[in-house]
């Protein structure tokens, strides 16, 4: 999994209020409705605890910051903990936190102490956008296509699958596709397939994922990934509406999961 860099969430207010564009122009929904719509569920007063990680690589540049903003944006209340790990976690907990926020390089998780629901970026992240990908108000069919099948892209994949949608979805991992052909009963599919789709989501974190071949004329890419898998002069030649940014989406995901 390729980490965040300090550089990822710069401008993250700018990257937000333009994925809150698109998301509402193409789906009829901002994030905050389509978390909505996909939870059931609405902030309350639950107060979010942040938590600094050192382990592995350490802290990230405004990691931390970032995810208040977002916490805020949302209407959470929350604070970032003065101190990092464990005697983070005690601070976090004795100054009354409902919901606990933290990563280490492997897992980024939203705990609610209250409820005991807990989450984690992956599984939020790839729910999230695959429901954004197929909310395409202008999608010719109920054929959708999955780029990646690892962590992300499986619990995308399944939650299409339980939406009901026809899933394509391709993994150069044999194994990942395996797995999703025998457990969700997705539909394999390869570049050289002449099928083309009009709702994409692409969760690998390598570039130009998606060529010509794969999208037809009006079609909707979201993807969390970095860098994009959609090829610029791909997605100007098709007029591709494109919702991606590296962390909002996937963390008002997770907050709204777990509340
Ligand atoms: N969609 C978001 C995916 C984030 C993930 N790829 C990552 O960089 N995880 C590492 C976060 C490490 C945070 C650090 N321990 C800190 O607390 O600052």
């Amino acid at each position: 999994m390729a980490l965040l860099t300090p550089e990822d969430l710069e401008n993250l207010s700018m990257q937000l209020e333009e994925n809150d564009e698109i998301a509402r122009r193409v789906t009829g929904l901002d994030i905050r409705g389509i978390c909505e719509s996909l939870y059931g569920t609405e902030p309350g007063s639950e107060k979010v605890g942040i938590i600094p990680i050192t382990a592995g690589n350490g802290i990230i540049g405004n990691f931390t910051s970032s995810l208040l903003y977002i916490v805020e944006y949302f209407g959470f209340e929350g604070f970032i903990t003065e101190h990092p790990d464990v005697t983070g976690y005690y601070e976090a907990v004795s100054r009354g936190a409902d919901i606990i926020m933290m990563a280490d390089d492997h897992i980024f998780t939203a705990h609610n102490l209250r409820n005991e629901k807990i989450v984690s970026n992956h599984v939020a992240t790839g729910v999230v956008y695959a429901d954004i990908a197929s909310r395409f108000q202008e999608a010719s069919s109920k054929d959708i296509l999955v780029i990646g099948l690892g962590r992300v892209g499986y619990a995308g994949a399944c939650h299409l699958v339980n939406k009901g949608f026809n899933v394509y979805a391709c993994d150069p991992n044999k194994e990942f596709l395996q797995k999703a052909v025998d457990e969700l009963g997705i539909n394999p599919y390869c570049s050289d397939d002449r099928k083309k789709f009009s709702m994409v989501f692409e969760a690998t974190p390598n570039a130009d994922t998606i060529s010509e071949g794969m999208i037809e004329e009006r079609c909707l890419v979201s993807t969390p990934g970095i860098p994009c898998g959609l090829p610029p002069e791909i997605g100007k030649k098709y007029r591709v509406d494109l919702v991606m940014e590296p962390l909002v989406i996937g963390v008002a995901s997770m907050l709204y999961s777990v509340i």
